[in-house]
């Protein structure tokens, strides 16, 4: 992507940390590729259902642990029962140096054991929610690839805003953790019409990795 203006590294919120282009182009396609290999594993990514019925618009596939809108499982329990993915060690690295980075801290302890991959086509968006089933404090790492987005993260006292809106643009990096670690945050919009490199996501597709400590047994 041509940018004649670098985009700045923000703090949005205390905890919360915005790196534009943390990830390389070849960084990207590795990830790209990753993704889509565990999107077609076993019964491959889904649309989660709500417990009032209503499905995802982001088609998800978990690492580690299986996520389930409320819960962690060790099993594909609203798939085929088979076990989850596991969650690889060259990812937990990748999230320790996230956390580092953004936070400026080195030697940072930073073990995530769950990961969402998160896709995200045509008019998919993500609720205004709390990443709250883990038991662990640390904090959520996101990293963003293919076409951009709104991402929209608030406080975790107050559902209605005011928020931090912010584009998220492929090989972006954001972490949000400290007191911030159960703000409200979602994705109201694609901007699929922003230009991005090639890195194998399909067209107008974004997806999303998300790394997380469960604190889980
Ligand atoms: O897609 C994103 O940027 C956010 C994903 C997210 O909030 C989640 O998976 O819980
Ligand atoms: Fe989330």
């Amino acid at each position: 992507m041509l940018e004649l203006i670098p985009r700045e590294r923000r703090t949005l919120a205390p905890g919360v940390v915005h790196v534009p282009d943390w990830l390389s182009l070849d960084a990207q396609r590795d990830l790209v590729a990753a993704a889509q290999g565990w999107a077609r594993e076993g019964p491959g990514a889904r649309r989660a259902t709500l417990p009032g019925g209503a499905r995802m618009s982001v088609e998800t596939v978990c690492l580690g642990w299986h996520w389930i809108p409320y819960r962690y499982s060790r099993t594909r329990d609203d798939q085929d029962g088979s076990p989850v993915q596991p969650f690889p060690g060259w990812l937990a690295a990748l999230g320790a140096a996230a956390v580092a980075d953004a936070y400026d801290e080195s030697g940072v302890d930073y073990r995530p054991d769950v990961a969402l991959i998160n896709s995200y086509r045509g008019d998919a968006r993500l609720g205004l929610h709390q990443d709250r089933e883990e038991l662990a404090p640390d904090p959520v790492v996101s990293l963003s690839l293919g076409a951009a987005c709104v991402f929209r993260i608030g406080s975790p006292e107050h559902r209605r805003g005011p928020f931090h809106d912010v584009e998220l643009h492929s090989g972006d990096l954001v972490v949000f953790g400290g007191e911030h670690r159960l703000a409200y945050h979602g994705v109201p919009k694609l901007l699929p019409d922003r230009d991005v490199s090639d890195i194998g996501t399909a067209p107008g597709e974004r997806i999303n990795v998300t790394l997380r400590v469960s604190g889980l047994p």
